[in-house]
């Protein structure tokens, strides 16, 4: 059974509608990412499967509970990771953590402890929470969230604002959570967190544009990828890059062209060849470029999804 079913999802606050007719279903055990702008819809969404904000339209049915009517069922068996950390300042994380426990009334005088171990907070365990990085209180958060056993887990942007390195490390933790498991919903604007996820929903302006695996998503692209970069010196001078860009741009063939830092990112329909595009390029007396195929990565997709 489907650990999230959702059908037909909408809210709207006044005029305006925030989540658009969304329907979809996340089997057990999965970590599925839900990618989309600010603004997209994606707290609204998890806000109507706690159960916090009722839908306009459609239904919402989570761990086998209707979230309108049985919303005390789903917050007992879900954890919820909101965007702003919940955690007291003037207590230490084990206060912190403790205080949460009770508060979701865990029994079990070793939970605390096991925790601290189970997610390396053990050489903070007795620092104030306001002297804390924003990683640690990240993965303070993620404990709490978890203290009392859930089987789904709704992480809010848990990663916003939070260095790489305790991005990556926040994910590793995720997938240890994913093997026990627990089934988890992460949303997020980083377009390479997606790539980590087992299926990644797509949304924008409050539509769910698509929900598939990585790969799948990639190989939606209507083409291929390319790379054109400036050779020699000229690749200091990124001004340099902006004639190329017009040229792409203006060439039969070219989906999408993009800066990328120091070179362009171009979708291109299958048949376009290398050739064809250095030969657009030398017509208008442009050289010394280097053009690459590439793989799609995430942001090709959503970029081309969001532009349909
Ligand atoms: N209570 C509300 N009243 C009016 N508009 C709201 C309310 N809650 C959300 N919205 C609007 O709905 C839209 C979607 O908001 P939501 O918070 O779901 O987006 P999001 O994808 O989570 O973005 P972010 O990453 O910025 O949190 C936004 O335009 C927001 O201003």
């Amino acid at each position: 059974m489907a650990v999230i079913s959702v059908h037909n999802l909408t809210r709207r606050f006044g005029n305006f509608t925030a989540v658009d007719h969304i329907s979809f279903d996340i089997e057990p055990g999965q970590v599925v990412g839900y990618l989309g702008p600010n603004g997209s819809g994606k707290t609204t969404t998890i806000r109507m499967l706690l159960g916090l904000i009722r839908p306009s339209e459609g239904e919402a049915n989570v761990l086998g509970f209707d979230s309108a009517s049985q919303s005390d069922l789903i917050r007992a068996n879900t954890g919820y990771m909101s965007q702003k950390f919940a955690l007291y300042n003037d207590l230490t994380a084990r206060e912190n953590l403790k205080f949460y426990a009770g508060v979701y009334g865990v029994r079990n005088g070793q939970r605390v402890d096991e925790l601290l171990e189970q997610l390396g907070l053990d050489v903070i365990a007795t620092m104030l929470v306001r002297t804390l990085s924003a990683g640690w209180r990240q993965r303070l958060s993620l404990a709490v969230a978890i203290v009392h056993h859930p089987k789904l887990l709704l992480l809010d942007e848990p990663t916003s604002g939070v260095d790489p390195t305790a991005r990556r490390a926040f994910w590793d933790l995720i997938y240890s959570l994913v093997a026990e498991g627990i089934t988890i919903l992460v949303t997020t604007h980083y377009m390479d967190e997606a790539e980590y996820c087992s299926r990644v929903g797509i949304l924008n302006f409050g539509k769910l544009l698509a929900l598939d695996t990585p790969n799948n998503l990639k190989a939606l692209l209507p083409g291929k990828m390319w790379e054109v970069f400036l050779e020699g010196k000229e690749n200091e001078q990124a001004d340099r890059l902006l004639p190329l860009l017009d040229v792409m741009g203006k060439t039969e063939g070219v989906i999408r062209a993009s800066l990328a830092g120091d070179h362009l990112r171009i979708l291109a329909k299958n048949a376009i060849t290398r050739k064809e595009l250095e030969c657009r390029f030398k017509a208008e007396d442009i050289h010394n470029i280097r053009v690459e195929s590439s793989i799609p990565v995430m942001e090709d997709t959503f970029m081309s999804l969001v532009s349909q």
